[in-house]
């Protein structure tokens, strides 16, 4: 980062190239390539030594040098020029997904331009242009003309089934909310006619939110649900690293109930790593609640101890238990909102019952020239939440003074975790009577 011209951030490539490489053979890992062989999990994104952290900052410092190195070597006309099409690639992206063309292309081999038109039915016009878009991006190769084949990145899609449910919904159903966030803000700043609440209700007219409109369309819920669910999967996203960020063990036998808890991803992934506890899974969107409940089925130890549980978290809680998890909730939410969830846990809190939140924390600022998801994901959701709800990613002060403003009774009890912006930070609250 502190690299600045070209032959600075070359340089800074050359010795973060080498550190990475070295790693990646020691530990007996791939090096990266753009063919089909390239399409693996890097298996150091899921261990968590000394060795790993290192090998994944010199990642991080790569992947931020080759960004401005690109950056630089295009110069701002054409880098500014990029980002404006940005959408294009994303519209892309969504096609090759929707159309499920990775999964059409043999492993191995190449398949026709033809063949592959017939077996997604797309007409050759329109799948020809989708797949040679796609190939500018590391999307397919076409050894000869005519002929597809996969590189890493679309072996990647056809094979991973997180990454593919993932893509499908952030490229199709969150995009469509996404670009209309400029006309949103115009449309308020302007007060116009039937200002819409978000740019959700520009792209979906009808419904009041985002949570009414999922309750509405079983097809899209489904989608959504798997979004989320297929999210947690994937080793960024992982809710095992939620297992690890805090001593859960420490609860015994005591109850966690997962607020907005969806299809149970999260109390599942804690239920397989501590034997003792117990877990309501509560959620008002009862499709999300029966597909948790389909993928515990015939799991005795795990539908003895996970319950789901249909409530509306703006009504009084009804279960007392130790913990009160909100894994990407309370993001969804105005202050207001928030205030009303968290007070509708007072009923039920006793000395000592936690409130624990599992949010990308947003960094205090300066704001930092930065690609790594580590650092931009939480300013990409950020976006989302203004787009989708009017709402927004919090900094942990942020979260603190909504706590004051719900009740005297809670004080702030720490962030656990693996740090600002990840998705998995913990950060929690302890509640005492006032
Ligand atoms: C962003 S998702 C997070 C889901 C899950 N906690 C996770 O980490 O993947 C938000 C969840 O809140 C649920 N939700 C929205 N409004 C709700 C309400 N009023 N009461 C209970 N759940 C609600 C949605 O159905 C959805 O499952």
């Amino acid at each position: 980062m502190a690299s600045s011209t070209l032959e600075e951030v070359a340089a800074a490539i050359s010795a973060d190239v080498k550190i990475v490489s070295e790693l990646l053979r020691e530990r007996g890992e791939a090096l990266p390539t753009f063919s089909e062989e390239g399409a693996v999990v890097i298996k150091s994104e899921e261990s968590e030594d000394d060795k790993t952290a290192t090998l994944l900052q010199a990642r991080n410092r790569l992947i931020n040098a080759a960004n401005d190195l690109l950056q630089l070597a295009r110069g701002p006309v054409d880098h500014v020029v990029s980002l404006g099409y940005g959408a294009t690639d994303t519209a892309n992206l969504a096609a090759v997904t929707r159309f499920e063309i990775p999964q059409n292309v043999p492993s191995g081999k190449s398949i026709s331009l033809t063949d592959l038109a017939s077996d997604t039915g797309l007409s050759e016009d329109h799948l020809t242009r989708i797949v040679r878009y796609a190939i500018a991006n590391g999307i397919f190769s076409e050894p000869e003309p005519g002929q597809i084949a996969h590189t890493a990145a679309s072996a990647t899609l056809a094979k991973n089934k997180n990454l593919h449910d993932m893509t499908l919904f952030n490229s199709g159903f969150s995009t469509r909310i996404v670009v209309g966030l400029a006309d949103a803000l115009k449309a308020q700043q302007e007060k116009q006619e039937n200002v819409p609440e978000a740019a959700f209700n520009l792209a979906y007219p009808g419904y009041v939110n985002l949570f009414d409109y999922m309750s509405k369309n079983p097809t899209a819920s489904q989608e959504y649900f798997s979004y989320l669910d297929g999210r947690s999967q994937l080793s960024r996203y992982a809710v095992w690293k939620v297992a690890k960020s805090w001593d859960w063990a420490s609860l015994g036998s005591g109850t966690i109930v997962d607020v907005g808890g969806s299809s149970g991803h999260a109390s599942i992934a804690l239920a397989n790593s501590f034997s003792e506890a117990k877990f309501v899974v509560q959620d008002v969107n009862v499709e999300g609640l029966e597909m948790g409940r389909a993928s515990i089925s015939g799991n005795s130890d795990l539908e003895s101890r996970i319950t789901f549980q249909e409530h509306n978290f703006f009504t009084p809680q009804p279960v007392e238990a130790t913990v009160y998890f909100f894994r990407h909730i309370l993001h969804d939410w105005s202050d207001e909102d928030c205030i009303r969830i968290i007070q509708s846990l007072l009923p039920v809190l006793r000395d000592g019952s936690r409130v624990m939140l599992s949010e990308g924390v947003m960094p205090e600022p300066p704001a930092l020239r930065s690609v790594v998801l580590e650092d931009k994901h939480v300013r990409i959701d950020d976006h989302v939440m203004l787009a989708a709800h009017n709402a927004r990613e919090r900094s942990v002060q942020q979260y603190v003074k909504l706590f004051e403003a719900a009740s005297s009774g809670f004080s702030f009890a720490g962030v656990y975790g693996h740090g600002v912006g990840v998705h998995h930070t913990l950060v929690v609250f302890e509640y005492k009577k006032p």
